[in-house]
């Protein structure tokens, strides 16, 4: 593969994870509504570290830096939760 088709290969793959951060980020409004129902806070900080660990388990797996893998969850994490308090 040469260097233009590698750049197409990752843009390709580039936009797939912004629609994937936009999917995520729709779950906003229906955890926003769960939530508002039972009067619970947005920012669950266990849930927060559940969600981190499996991010760092799977990244173990698939043979990913964990610090990095957590750093992007923990910025799609900061995302949600600002949609949320913004609802
Ligand atoms: O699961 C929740 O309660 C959410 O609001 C989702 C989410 C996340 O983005 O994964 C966001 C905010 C919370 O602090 C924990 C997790």
């Amino acid at each position: 593969m040469n260097l233009k088709s590698a750049r197409e290969e990752i843009e390709k793959i580039d936009l797939e994870i912004i629609s994937l951060i936009k999917k995520r980020e729709e779950c906003a409004h229906l955890i926003h509504n769960a939530k508002k129902a039972d009067n619970i806070s947005v920012v669950d900080k266990n849930q927060r570290e559940t969600v981190l660990k499996r991010a760092e388990e799977k990244a173990i797996t698939e043979g990913l830096n964990p610090i990095y893998v957590k750093q992007i969850f923990s910025v799609l994490i900061e995302m949600n939760e600002e949609k949320q308090k913004s609802l």
